[in-house]
């Protein structure tokens, strides 16, 4: 089996994780009749471990001769606009075959000639096909999830969507992970998955088992949660500030008392009532220079399974680093909640763990959990109702 990469430094710009794995497979895979061939316009890219692993080296023109790691004095007189002109690994030059059999020898047409090469070799091949690549798909809708997670379970959880690795549903287990935190650009599918998670509330629990309170300034939610299962819907911060205070309070006359035995503590019966989802959107205008209304609930998140509280936080990825510290974000990280990285701008630099935002398509995450560490999902959608 061949294992194709062309440019390198892609592959560690948008698939950082990859590198470890492609490593790992270059060192090993040989016995298992695994070939790796790799390209680049620099040696430097490729890291010194990988390099080792590498047993041929072939150098076509480089940018800089003097990078060579061939011979830096024969590389200067390899012609340059002349492609397919290089170093062999004996400091030979050496003229790269076009790969094409159709008879003709134009450079200018080789897409079409190397587009024949393959359909030819396909032809001729007796052998088994090798396996396909599996690639996500750029929708998944929450009623397909829903179907494929049936009878698993994963049923009771809040399914979230398809992983890259096994196109296998992925949910959160609320009890596990009772907080979530979302970063993504604009239009990378920040509302939509906290309509996605309302929507699992919904499915998984009666309105009185769960109850939702929805911070939402720019009111992308509002009529989406039916009002049986809407306990608030604070669109202001004064607002904000006031009812979930009062959440707060009410939360806390639920932390077990010193009269509470082991076996309350075990199956938390010393109080009853429903599960109390907060899900914020928009977080970068609802924590800022003023204020932080969600503050109010950050002494009781430690102590989330206890008094029956599930904070989702969906915030821009713009501005993201400097917003890790704020004393709420700080502690979804300390506790290790589960973290979603949609798409957004490099630039921003590590936003969960060391992994930085890229550019994506809406809906692709990196979803890093304690459990699993990092895996690429395309969050289930489901469409707006109005
Ligand atoms: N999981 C998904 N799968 C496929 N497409 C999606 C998904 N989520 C969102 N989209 C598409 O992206 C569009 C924008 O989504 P959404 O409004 O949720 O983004 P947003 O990040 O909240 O944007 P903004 O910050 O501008 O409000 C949706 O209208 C939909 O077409």
């Amino acid at each position: 089996m061949f294992l194709f990469i062309d440019g390198w430094p892609t592959l560690r710009a948008e698939f950082d994780e990859m590198e470890y794995d492609v490593q790992a497979l270059a060192g090993r895979g040989l016995t298992f009749g695994l070939h790796i061939i790799a390209t680049t316009s620099r040696w430097m890219d490729f890291r010194t471990a990988i390099r080792d692993t590498f047993g041929s080296k072939l150098e076509l023109r480089l940018g800089e001769p003097s990078d060579s790691e061939i011979n830096r004095n024969v590389a200067k007189n390899v012609p340059n606009a002349r492609p397919g002109r290089g170093l062999a690994p004996t400091a030979h030059h050496m003229l790269g075959a076009l790969p094409r059999v159709d008879g003709n020898g134009d450079p200018g047409t080789l897409g079409e000639g190397v587009e024949d090469l393959v359909a030819q070799v396909n032809h001729a091949w007796r052998g088994p096909e090798g396996p396909k690549l599996r690639l996500l798909p750029e929708l998944v809708e929450l009623d397909e999830l829903r179907s494929r997670a049936e009878g698993t379970r994963l049923s009771g959880q809040l399914l979230l969507g398809v992983d890259e690795a096994a196109l296998a549903p992925v949910a959160l287990d609320q009890r596990r992970n009772p907080h979530v935190y979302l970063f993504g650009d604009s239009g990378s599918g920040k509302s939509s998955f906290l309509r996605g998670i309302a929507r699992e509330v919904q499915r998984i629990a009666t309105p009185k088992q769960a109850q939702l309170f929805v911070v939402d300034y720019r009111r992308a939610l509002l009529s989406e949660i039916p009002e049986e299962y809407l306990a608030g819907y604070f669109t202001t911060a004064d607002q904000a500030t006031s009812e979930l205070a009062g959440v707060a309070e009410y939360l806390r006359g639920r932390l077990p008392g010193p009269d509470v035995t082991p076996q309350q503590l075990r199956d938390r019966s010393w109080w009853t009532g429903a599960e109390v989802y907060v899900l914020v959107d928009d977080y970068d205008l609802v924590a800022t220079q003023s204020g932080n209304p969600i503050a109010a609930l950050q002494p009781l998140l430690a102590q989330a399974g206890d008094v029956g509280l599930h904070v989702v936080i969906a915030r821009r990825s713009g501005g993201a680093s400097r917003a890790l510290y704020e004393p709420v974000m700080q502690t979804l990280r300390d506790l290790a909640s589960p973290g979603i990285m949609l798409a957004g701008s490099p630039e921003e630099g590590p936003l969960i763990g060391n992994l930085k935002p890229a550019a994506a398509v809406a809906g692709r995450a990196k979803f890093v959990s304690r459990d699993k560490g990092l895996q690429v999902l395309q969050l289930a959608y489901a469409p707006p109702t109005v």
